[in-house]
């Protein structure tokens, strides 16, 4: 296992804070401004980088992340691309934030599983989130990743039943993803109100650090819900500020939230 991703849920706790994780789209607006939001991310006290690739078939997400991805797409973003160009340059920036690759199945497939963990990895790359990973077919390519040490990171939804979520919380490295509601990505004034309840369940039983995201725009939503998880995933707030006032604006959404998330 890789160990860079537990780490940073460790720094974060000790400060007495839960961690951030971070999405922006690799390649939105183009690739080597896209690094520039991942940066401001960081300066803005993001733990963990989710970077996301895009898909021309996102079918979990809502309209922001789904404009951003055929912007990064215009912009002649491919994963392999990302790995090459937008990965190590974000790494050489934020040496010590984890990053976490955020994409579709097919897009995996598509450059081959064993050859994507390698190369991931390689460039440094700590973990991989694959919505539409069904958990019983997870088994291969999570086979692959741990042969590489790249950890492959689990979702949870609320139609997760107690004994499936069991189930994939025990396979799971590096963090387990909650999804707060059933749907696409983007921001919601209200989340739900059994989302604090499911996530102590799963944390119960859970090895890994357990994140909650989907929704989550503001401090107060940060600090409601950083209550009962070990941290929250921010993806569109950042990718619609960013868009619309650059990377200091992604910074100050990043900053923001960490104040809901101090302890
Ligand atoms: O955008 P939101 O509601 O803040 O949610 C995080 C999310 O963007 C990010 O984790 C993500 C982007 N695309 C996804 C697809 C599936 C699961 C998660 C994601």
């Amino acid at each position: 296992m890789s160990g860079e991703i537990a780490e940073a849920f460790a720094r974060a706790k000790a400060r007495g804070e839960g961690a951030l994780v971070a999405y922006a789209m690799a390649g939105d607006p183009d690739l080597a401004r896209s690094v520039d939001v991942f940066a401001a991310c960081v300066e803005g006290g993001a733990d963990i980088l989710e970077i996301g690739v895009a898909f021309s078939d996102p079918i979990a997400d809502g309209p922001v992340i789904q404009a951003a991805s055929e912007r990064a797409l215009k912009a002649g973003s491919t994963l392999k691309r990302v790995l090459d160009e937008v990965v190590p340059a974000v790494r050489a920036r934020c040496p010590q934030t984890p990053l976490v690759v955020m994409t579709y199945v097919n897009v995996v497939m598509a450059l081959g599983e064993e050859r994507y963990a390698k190369l991931a990895r390689e460039r440094g790359v700590s973990g991989t989130i694959l919505p539409d990973l069904p958990p019983e077919e997870s088994a291969g390519l999570r086979e692959a990743f741990d042969k590489e040490g790249l950890e492959l990171i689990p979702l949870c939804a609320p139609t997760t039943s107690p004994a499936r979520a069991e189930r994939i919380v025990k396979d799971a490295r590096g963090f387990v993803y909650c999804v707060s509601v059933a749907g696409v990505t983007g921001m919601r004034s209200e989340l739900p109100a059994n989302l604090s309840e499911r996530l102590e369940m799963v944390r119960r039983s859970s090895p890994v650090p357990v994140v909650a995201g989907f929704g989550i725009s503001n401090a107060e939503q940060a600090r409601v819900v950083g209550a009962h998880a070990d941290g929250v995933v921010v993806g569109s707030a950042i990718v619609r500020a960013a868009q619309a006032d650059g990377p200091a604006a992604a910074r100050q959404v990043c900053a923001e939230i960490k104040r809901g998330l101090k302890r």
